[in-house]
């Protein structure tokens, strides 16, 4: 998937400068800058839902989108939200449920799962579409910081051997490192590429990412920013 900006105003106020970035399948690239910059704004012109802009995103394909608040159906079960937007079968869906966590709580309506478990939920959703490209906005926003890791681990897990292009919005740069092949960070006003870092150590081994350790990789200049190697 390659995406192609090369303005995008709201009203008079110019918010994305040219910005060319790609996605390849089976790649995760983090997406991150300051608050207000326009990462979310980004991601809706990928995923189509804002067509407001000069430039193209071409061969996305599929397109999934995980929200940073679940939006599921609350009045449904979570095996009839995988099945009502995805036409998803029951065994596959058992199986999704099964690899999210999950398992059991076929029968369980929204309400009755906990916030990570709603994502979880959200996550299986959009596995559940069988999407060629993955877009994920904060999805891991407001959950505590054990929650977090396991949910990182287990995106890591579920992602892994899908070739799926997933580009992941986050401020969070633990986040970024511990996930991303690829960190594209968002910078000026308007906003345009400022870096990008390639995360050279290999996912297995990105299981402790530490603050000081993404700090390194990921600022300009920082020790570990020419490898981004993380230990
Ligand atoms: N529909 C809209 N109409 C007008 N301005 C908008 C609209 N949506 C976003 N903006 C503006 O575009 C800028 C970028 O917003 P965006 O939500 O993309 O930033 P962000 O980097 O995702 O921020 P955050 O990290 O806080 O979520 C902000 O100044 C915001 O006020």
């Amino acid at each position: 998937m390659q995406v192609e900006v090369r303005h995008k105003k709201f009203g008079g106020a110019q918010i994305l400068d040219w910005i060319e970035m790609s996605v390849g399948a089976g790649e995760i690239v983090a997406l991150t800058g300051p608050s207000g910059i326009g990462k979310t704004t980004l991601l809706r012109i990928i995923a189509g839902l804002d067509r407001d802009f000069e430039g193209a995103v071409t061969d996305p394909g599929r397109i999934a989108m995980v929200f940073q608040s679940p939006t599921l159906m609350p009045w449904r079960s979570a095996a009839d939200n995988l099945r009502l937007t995805t036409g998803a079968e029951r065994a596959s869906i058992d199986r999704l449920l099964d690899e999210v966590g999950l398992e059991g709580k076929a029968k369980f309506f929204p309400g009755q799962l906990s916030l990570g478990q709603q994502r979880r939920l959200a996550l299986a959703r959009a596995l559940a579409a069988n999407p060629a490209t993955l877009l994920m906005d904060e999805p891991f926003i407001s959950l505590d910081e054990e929650t977090a890791a396991r949910m990182r681990r287990l995106t890591m897990k579920v992602l892994e051997g899908r070739r799926i292009a997933t580009l992941i919005v986050t401020h969070d740069l633990v986040e970024a490192a511990t996930l991303a092949d690829r960190v594209v960070m968002l910078g000026g006003r308007p906003a345009a590429i400022e870096t990008i870092v390639p995360i050279t150590t290999p996912r297995a081994r990105r299981d402790a990412v530490t603050e000081a350790a993404a700090l390194r990789a990921l600022t300009p200049g920082g020790a570990g920013n020419a490898h981004g190697n993380l230990t």
